[in-house]
């Protein structure tokens, strides 16, 4: 089994007992629940340099990032540095991230939030609303073309704005659909951990226009994000290399800075 199966194998039965503890009905008189959302996908189109920023604390390809820093602080810093947007990492087991995270991230600034987490059911969707979020992500690696639809369609009677990430052509293929607001391209494969950024430019001219196109994953450098920009991308996921310093905000800042240069 790849590390991706194996991820999704817990995750059903993770959602099948937290279910079991707090079901959907619950969520659903969340206070949270009507909240009003910030468009990711907006934000990025009036954006001059597109930085969605990511709060990660460990990841399996990598193991320790940073344990030490707290979501709260890196949010701000983040804010502070004039992102468009951040992601939050909710799964535990693999990247050590948690709903509270996204809470307090959400408790901290303004900003549209990415609740990054495998989603495979309703109910997680429902979760991320309730616990602050923008914004949701869906990996076509791991769903079918009726699951995008069903879980995109619901998530958009939420008012949360969709990612759909892909990592290869016939992924894109068929997961073009009116309830998806962004094309995120992986540029990290999730079954074999290889980065490239060319994935981006190859599959670049094959999203629809109608679609913002977000490089994800192995962008460490102002150039790539210049270069990418030659393919239309407006948004870039930055993760470990903000996460590895002692203050993600300020190396952002600094990013951003050299990025508008
Ligand atoms: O830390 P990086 O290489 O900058 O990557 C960030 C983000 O793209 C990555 O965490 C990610 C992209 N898609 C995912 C799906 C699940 C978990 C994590 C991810």
């Amino acid at each position: 089994m790849n590390i991706l199966d194996k991820i999704v194998a817990d995750k059903r039965k993770e959602v099948i007992l937290k279910k079991s503890i707090t079901p959907a009905s619950q969520l659903e008189k969340s206070v949270l629940l009507d909240r009003k959302t910030v468009s990711l996908a907006k934000a990025l189109i009036n954006s001059k340099t597109g930085i969605i920023a990511e709060h990660k604390r460990r990841s399996p390809s990598k193991s320790v990032i940073n344990q030490n820093l707290n979501v709260e602080d890196v949010a701000k810093g983040y804010e502070k540095a004039g992102v468009s947007g951040m992601s939050v990492l909710t799964d535990g087991k693999y990247f050590g991230g948690s709903l509270e995270d996204l809470l307090f991230a959400r408790a901290s600034v303004k900003m549209p939030i990415l609740r990054k987490e495998f989603i495979i059911d309703e109910y997680q969707l429902l979760e991320a609303k309730a616990y602050g979020a923008d914004v949701i992500l869906l990996i076509a690696a791991v769903l079918e073309r009726p699951q995008i639809k069903q879980l995109s369609e619901f998530a958009k009677s939420l008012y949360l704005d969709v990612l759909l990430e892909v990592h290869n052509e016939e992924e894109l293929e068929k997961s073009v659909m009116p309830s998806l607001d962004m094309l995120g391209v992986n540029n990290r494969n999730l079954k074999t951990f290889e980065v490239s950024t060319n994935i981006s430019k190859s599959l670049s001219e094959k999203i629809p226009d109608e679609f913002v196109k977000v490089s994800e994953s192995g962008i460490s450098s102002v150039e790539t994000i210049k270069d990418l920009k030659n393919y239309g991308y407006k948004g870039f996921l930055i993760g470990e290399n903000f996460m590895k310093t002692d203050h993600p905000g300020k190396s952002a800042a600094e990013f951003i800075r050299s990025l508008k240069e």
